[in-house]
């Protein structure tokens, strides 16, 4: 293993793994920290854990474990992924766990960098944008869990954080590799642990990525790694193995309520079997799990879609209702146990959407590896699990992909262009 990474949610860290896999690494995901060995033959593994929205402690003590096993398996270099819209509260869990590994691997500083420019995220000025708009002004401020109120991700951080933040100008950037490694150094000589990157263009990311060859620890979204198989001699256009697919019936599991997921469970409604996941009712228990697995067995050739997604103002109202903690937990505990009985009878496809519902979901196959297949849509691959089992998987990021894309998932997790 050359790159050793841990992601914070399962989409992100899948994401992760696409871009590793696009920019030519032997890419694997493990669904948590595998209990024993990395898998043979891999450049790169990617650990996804869960622990975006839990307890800041919890989620240091998880990524020490990733940590952990990643060193113990020879990674040279240890990279940390979280969300491009850098999803946290002012009390976490970025800042904590930054921290923490920055101790264990005695590392001086760690480079922040959430942007990826692909999927309209951009860092300027230590600002992060959502294509035009500022994080704050996207939609994103009204996020269920981690509601980013604040697009200066400098602020943002030094609040979860008492180690010194600083920042990486673009000027310095656009200038290229030896002005960013200059501009590391000497902000390592005035005591910045943590230091947030400008980036506006994939090629800033790829100069960002370079500079970073002797860094033991990274810090950013996917689009921090595009130029980091570069340093270990590694091409994109190396040729990859083939993903086979899964031909089995396919399910649409949907607990996100992102814009860009809200929009796709439309569009998909309108000419497939959908079914919505009512708040309240899954919270008074008039919700029956057997009605929903009967909807999905009744259109199991028709790739039938389940979802609770619901705009702003219903999350809201509902969040009033019951505890927004135990309504969430509850919700992906529904959603977990609908992909357990699903791949129980026999469906081979599961497309999730949203990082924590594909957590809960993903998280049914317990610790499982699953190798990267072709991208779907931006930040969104195919998945494989590893083994016996046919199963495909795609687990979306919120608000990751083209109106179409669950039409699109089903087809190609099948194996089919
Ligand atoms: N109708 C709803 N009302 C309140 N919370 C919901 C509803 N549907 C889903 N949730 C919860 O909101 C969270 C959504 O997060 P996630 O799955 O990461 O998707 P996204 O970040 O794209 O919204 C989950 O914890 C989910 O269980
Ligand atoms: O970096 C990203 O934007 C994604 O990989 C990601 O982590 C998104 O999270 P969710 O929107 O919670 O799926």
């Amino acid at each position: 293993m050359l790159l050793g990474a841990f992601g914070d949610d399962f989409t992100g860290a899948s994401d992760l793994a696409n871009t590793l896999a696009r920019a030519g690494m032997r890419t694997s995901l493990t669904l948590g920290v595998p209990a024993g060995p990395a898998p043979a033959d891999d450049e790169a593994v990617v650990v996804a854990l869960k622990s975006r929205s839990i307890d800041p402690a919890e989620a240091v003590r998880l990524s020490l474990g990733a940590t952990a096993w990643l060193k113990a398996n020879g990674a040279r270099q240890i990279l940390f992924k979280y969300c491009s819209t850098f999803d946290s509260t002012p009390s976490g869990n970025i800042g904590p766990v930054a921290e923490a590994v920055l101790a264990v691997l005695d590392a001086p500083l760690a480079l922040v960098c959430p942007a990826f420019p692909g999927t309209g995220r951009t860092l300027y000025q230590g600002h992060l944008f959502v294509h035009d708009r500022l994080l704050s002004e996207s939609g994103m401020e009204r996020h269920p869990l981690t509601p980013m109120t604040d697009p200066d991700i400098r602020r943002w951080l030094q609040r979860q954080t008492p180690l010194k933040v600083g920042h990486l100008p673009h000027a310095v950037v656009r200038d290229g590799t030896s002005s960013i490694r200059s501009a590391l150094a000497e902000a390592a000589g005035r005591g910045e642990r943590l230091v947030v990157a400008d980036a506006t263009s994939n090629d800033d990311l790829i100069a960002l990525g370079a500079s970073l060859r002797d860094h033991a620890f990274i810090t950013g979204a996917s689009g921090i790694a595009m130029g980091l198989p570069a340093n270990y001699g590694i091409a994109p256009d190396r040729a990859t193995p083939a993903f086979v697919g899964a031909e089995g019936p396919a399910v649409i599991l949907s607990g996100s309520c992102s814009q860009a997921t809200r929009r796709q469970v439309d569009i998909y409604a309108q000419d497939h079997p959908h079914r919505a996941i009512d708040a309240d009712a899954v919270m008074n228990g008039s919700l029956k799990l057997d009605a929903l697995i009967d909807f999905i067995e009744t259109h199991r050739n028709a790739a039938p879609m389940l979802y609770s997604s619901a705009d702003p103002e219903a999350v809201a109202a509902a969040q009033a209702r019951h505890s927004r903690q135990v309504l969430a937990e509850r919700i992906e505990g529904l959603f977990a146990e609908l992909a357990r009985i699903a791949i129980e009878r026999g469906f081979t496809r599961i497309i999730a959407a949203g990082g924590e519902t594909s957590g809960a979901v993903a998280g049914t196959l317990g610790n499982a590896v699953l190798a990267i297949g072709p991208e779907i849509d931006p930040g969104v691959p195919a998945l494989q699990l590893r083994g016996t089992k046919p199963v495909a998987m795609a687990l979306k990021s919120g608000n990751f992909g083209a109106p179409d894309f669950f039409a699109k998932a089903v087809t190609l997790l099948a194996g089919k262009a």
